[in-house]
């Protein structure tokens, strides 16, 4: 299958067209006040008039109250959420219920995560809501995200992996590794395909897309090989 594919942290107009160009999937904004890549609802609902049908936007939300993020859904057409932040299960399906939108909940990986606290997190937001549709994992870091920093990827249980998305640090250069060997249902990247914060760099864009679709050239031809070797 595809791997999908999100660039997250936009603010100008020629990085969506740029993203649209290269192919991939969805985008992301930043609603974190405190981020370099932070857009105002007004902002982002500038910059998604430009985007065509079928490319899913995304709102990235930190610690955000439930009437913060109705409130900006109503100025910016987003599809999805992203709860960034520490929400707890029952505050992710709060804000997700008052906003009416679909999210994505992320859990900020640390050196001492265990598999199955992946699992078991996956679970419990799964049973609260309806509108959960899958764990973003993002490395554990003292400030919230973007931070281009990876974790260990064989904390990612074998069977969790085809629901999550896949995020921190990636870039070209590990692109084709992280979809061959975690094989997620999407990846993520924001500060791998920069010039600058805030500031995306086409080439870097299209050159990341390149490379998840090697992974999953390498999956598809993998996949062909065993099934034609005689039993
Ligand atoms: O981008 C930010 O500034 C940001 C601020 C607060 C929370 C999260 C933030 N970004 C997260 C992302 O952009 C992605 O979802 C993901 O973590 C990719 O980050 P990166 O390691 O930079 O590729």
């Amino acid at each position: 299958m595809r791997t999908r594919i999100k660039i997250c942290g936009l603010t100008r107009e020629q990085d969506v067209q740029a993203v649209m160009a290269s192919g991939a999937d969805a985008i992301g904004f930043v609603f974190y006040p405190k981020s370099p890549r932070y857009v105002t609802p007004e902002r982002a609902a500038e910059l998604i008039r430009t985007v065509p049908p079928f490319i899913t936007t995304v709102g990235l939300f930190v610690n955000a109250s439930p009437e913060e993020v109705a409130a900006t859904v109503k100025i910016a057409p987003l599809s999805l959420i992203q709860l960034h932040g520490d929400e707890t299960v029952a505050e992710g399906a709060a804000i997700a219920a008052a906003a009416g939108r679909q999210y994505m909940k992320v859990f900020r990986v640390k050196p001492d995560t265990r598999p199955d606290e992946l699992l078991e997190y996956e679970q419990a937001n799964r049973a609260a809501s309806p509108l959960f549709t899958s764990l973003l994992l993002d490395t554990y870091v003292d400030a919230y995200g973007g931070a281009g920093k990876g974790f260990d990827w064989s904390l990612v249980p074998k069977d969790l992996a085809p629901r999550v998305v896949l995020s921190g640090g990636l870039s070209v250069h590990n692109a084709t590794d992280a979809v061959v060997g975690v094989r997620p249902y999407a990846v993520d990247i924001s500060s791998g395909v920069e010039a600058s914060k805030g500031i995306k760099d086409a080439r870097k864009i299209a050159d990341f897309v390149t490379a998840v679709r090697v992974g999953d050239a390498t999956i598809e031809s993998e996949t062909h090989h065993e099934s034609a070797v005689p039993r």
